[in-house]
């Protein structure tokens, strides 16, 4: 089912410090910060050639990134982004298998304009996953 890892996402306390030490200590080449209100996160994207880092910072206050800094204050790896052909279809193949689509189950858009689903942590070894659509 899955496909090409998209992304690997970094929650970090302090998006323009981290992107800085990317840019400046990695030589990355680190993309412009995009708040996206509606899941509570400022995201800036790095493309590492055959994929990318997405660095994540809180934003607002239900932010699902504020709980995992308070318990993690220097950052960490927060989530790992596969693509799928059909997500509708994914999704149905997961709950079938009794996977957890977190949310309503229901896809929403995410920050490259493409429907995505979180699976709960616990039923994949302590890895939050992402599932992004990216047809054809
Ligand atoms: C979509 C825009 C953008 C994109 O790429 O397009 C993004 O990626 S936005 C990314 C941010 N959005 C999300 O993370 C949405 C999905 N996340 C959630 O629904 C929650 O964060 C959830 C359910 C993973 C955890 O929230 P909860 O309130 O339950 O937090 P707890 O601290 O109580 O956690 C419960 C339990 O899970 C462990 N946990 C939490 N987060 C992670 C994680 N990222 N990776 C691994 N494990 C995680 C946490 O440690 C708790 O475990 P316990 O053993 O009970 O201590
Ligand atoms: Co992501």
């Amino acid at each position: 089912m899955i496909g090409r890892l998209n992304h690997v996402a970094i929650a970090v306390p302090d998006l323009a410090a981290a992107s800085a030490k990317y840019r400046e200590q990695l030589g990355a080449n680190v993309g412009a910060p995009q708040a996206l209100p509606e899941h509570g996160v400022t995201v800036v994207f790095i493309d590492t050639g055959n994929s990318k880092i997405e660095l994540l910072e809180a934003l607002g206050e239900n932010s699902p990134i504020a709980g995992f800094i308070a318990k993690n204050p220097a950052g960490g790896v927060h989530h790992l982004c596969f693509e799928v052909g059909d997500i509708a279809q994914a999704v149905e193949q997961l709950q079938a298998t009794g996977a957890r689509v977190l949310g309503d189950g229901r896809a929403r858009i995410g920050a490259h304009g493409n429907p995505v689903v979180f699976l709960h942590p616990k039923d994949f070894h302590g890895a939050l996953i992402e599932l992004e659509e990216v047809r054809g």
